[in-house]
């Protein structure tokens, strides 16, 4: 494994290997599996787990890491090729990326959608042009159309929980006062969908995922005996439910424009999780967030403070999976 950039490049077997080694990391901890090696970390958006994660992964293995904040610390970075850099940025990622990597043995970036283009965003171009600058083995810690490591993460929470693989997992849109990206929606989706689960994506009128983020759902679905929808019907999708995921995303229908995505969502202010969603369920219905949460404009604090919330467990379980995708990219 030289890059972890997606859950859809690698086979169901290889993502569960991968799963079954962070159990036995956790088990039994390598404190010197990485002793010399220095992840490089990237960060052209904020975070506050994966920058936690990662660093926290490395150490315990005994490893060390490097971070870069541009604009806090280290210079200001252009992403945008063919730049005249008269503006604020003083480098450019083509020298700041192969740069970072020459000093070390691990790159991580954070990239997320430029959020101007559907089509271009879709098609990773940010995140393919990094990835392009980088000859070291590369980690995708969010990028305009997939987050892996969460992904891996809430998958192997679910296998915590003993939530059945072909269990019923609800994906439902949840309020935001703006826009936020696809990547976290694109990749749990397709992350349910890969481990057999009966997927729901459950969002009203206007919020519908792109159809190339639902088909590669659908084709993982296919090959793992799964299946995916997509509904308005809140009772129907809870019905039964295992888990509840809740997530903000913008209208695909208005991809950069905030003000037409913002009218759409005057109206939605109920879709923000309540106890009361769950009435109709199964009393061990999980809920699920991959934070940082807005409370009680996405999920009520009654969710977030009971008994289903899994959230801190998910977290957690970042560091957990990322010990075993370092440790498979730098020791094989
Ligand atoms: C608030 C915000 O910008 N959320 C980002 C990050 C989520 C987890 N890394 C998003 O929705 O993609
Ligand atoms: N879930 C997640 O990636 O959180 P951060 O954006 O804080 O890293």
């Amino acid at each position: 494994m030289n890059r972890f950039l997606d859950l859809g490049d690698f086979p169901r077997e290889q993502v569960k290997d991968l799963l079954g080694l962070a159990a036995r990391l956790q088990q039994t901890p390598q404190p010197q599996a990485l002793a010399g090696k220095v992840l490089g970390l990237l960060f052209l958006n904020p975070s506050l787990r994966t920058l936690a994660s990662f660093q926290s992964a490395m150490m315990r293995l005994g490893g060390t890491a490097v971070v870069i904040t541009p604009g806090q610390g280290t210079w200001q970075m252009e992403t945008r090729s063919g730049a005249i850099m008269n503006g604020a940025a003083a480098e450019h990622v083509r020298e700041a990326v192969p740069v970072l990597a020459s000093y070390c043995d691990a790159i991580g970036i954070r990239m997320f959608a430029e959020h101007r283009n559907l089509a271009s965003d879709l098609a990773e171009t940010g995140f393919r042009m990094m990835a392009d600058l980088c000859d070291k083995p590369l980690v995708n810690m969010e990028s305009a159309m997939a987050h892996p490591c969460q992904a891996l993460a809430d998958w192997h929470t679910m296998d915590e929980l003993r939530v059945p693989e072909k269990g019923k997992f609800v994906l439902s849109w949840a309020n935001h006062p703006r826009a936020l990206p696809l990547a976290v929606p694109s990749s749990t989706v397709h992350m349910a969908a890969m481990r057999g689960m009966e997927v729901v994506v459950l969002r009203p009128e206007g919020f519908a995922l792109p159809e190339p983020i639902m088909e590669k759902a659908r084709q993982a679905a296919k090959a793992s005996g799964g299946s995916v929808r997509e509904t308005e019907n809140r009772a129907e999708a809870l019905d039964g439910a295992h888990v509840l995921y809740a997530k903000e995303w913008g209208s695909p229908q208005h991809y950069g424009d905030d003000a037409a995505d913002k009218r759409l969502r005057e109206d939605l202010s109920d879709w923000c999780v309540k106890e009361s969603w769950f009435r109709a369920t199964d009393p061990g219905c999980h809920f699920m967030h991959c934070l940082p949460v807005r409370r009680n404009v996405a999920v009520a604090d009654e969710v977030l403070d009971g008994p289903r919330s899994v959230v801190i467990r998910e977290a957690f379980n970042r560091m957990v999976v990322q010990m075993a995708v370092l440790y498979r990219l730098l020791r094989g």
